[in-house]
């Protein structure tokens, strides 16, 4: 199994011991413990929903490994090059948060995604919108973390438990010891005030999903293995989720008739990023795609 996930977890796994290095667990938790409160990001979407109106969870995402540099121009150096004018965090935060956004979300991801801690602290500086830390999560020390560069939401990728290279208890099946770990994560992010988003590709993985007690599953409708994304996949796992529950569908968002589609299936909340990103204007391109549905 060498597909994209792997990979990047790989890289992960070696960035967090370089930074429990550069930064001890208790530091890094006394920091957590000591940032500014964090912001109702469950809230933030349970306002919207519960009048039908759409819940727009707004990305800031420089680069992806299947579609390169979105926005701002790509050097060959470019991991290191000055962020070119229009890539600029706190802009793009001010620009969803005026057009109607319910949250935000900032890639993190600094080798994969060209994200950076520091942009999500730009970000939410600009604007009042809770964020999301946009990031492979598998260890505790990276849930301190989030809280302290400012996250109110953490993200925890279920197929990311399901990998070897972070599994924890090789003598348990799989999911069992994934369900341990992501319990633990979800646990810590609560008592830090962080909120967690839950992210599934299949029915496996929903089936773990729900057994965590946060409100929040995101499914995924970009394959992992293929970067192909199928809005089916929403429509297909949907059934399967109590009504509790606040169901955001993410990825390959473009057009009025895809926000049509879900709000027919009573799914209210989106999370999107290519879309916006790619337009001269993000907040303007949301306002634009939501027209009637987020007044
Ligand atoms: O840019 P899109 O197709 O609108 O997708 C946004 C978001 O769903 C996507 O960035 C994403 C969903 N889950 C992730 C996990 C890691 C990194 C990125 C993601």
């Amino acid at each position: 199994m060498s597909d994209i996930l792997d990979r990047i977890l790989a890289v992960k796994k070696q960035e967090i011991a370089v930074a429990q290095m550069q930064k001890p667990f208790d530091s890094m938790r006394t920091e957590a413990q000591a940032a500014p409160a964090s912001r109702d990001f469950v809230e933030a979407i349970r306002s919207r929903i519960q009048h039908q109106r759409a819940a727009v969870i707004a990305e800031i995402k420089r680069a992806s490994p299947s579609k390169g540099v979105l926005r701002g121009a790509a050097g060959k150096d470019v991991g290191k090059a000055p962020i070119p004018e229009d890539f600029v965090p706190a802009d793009i935060a001010a620009s969803y948060a005026r057009n109607g956004a319910a949250c935000l979300s900032v890639l993190t991801d600094e080798q994969f995604f060209m994200g950076s801690a520091d942009f999500l602290q730009q970000a939410r500086a600009a604007c009042e919108l809770p964020v999301l830390r946009k990031d492979f999560i598998l260890d505790e020390y990276q849930v301190y973390e989030a809280r302290a560069m400012g996250a109110d939401c953490i993200l925890l990728i279920v197929a990311a438990f399901f990998s070897p290279i972070f599994q924890q208890d090789a003598t348990v099946n799989q999911g069992d010891d994934a369900l341990v770990r992501m319990r633990k994560l979800e646990t810590v992010a609560h008592q830090l005030g962080m909120a967690v988003l839950v992210e599934v590709h299949n029915a496996d993985e929903l089936e773990l999903a729900l057994q965590l007690t946060t409100p929040l599953i995101g499914i995924n409708n970009r394959n992992l293995k293929t970067f192909v994304t199928m809005l089916d996949t929403t429509l297909q796992l949907v059934k399967q989720i109590p009504p509790e529950r606040i169901i955001i569908t993410e990825s390959g968002i473009r057009t009025p008739d895809d926000i049509t589609l879900m709000l027919s299936q009573h799914i209210y909340t989106f999370l999107i990023g290519e879309t916006f990103m790619r337009a001269p204007d993000p907040g303007v391109a949301l306002a634009n795609l939501f027209t009637t549905n987020l007044a």
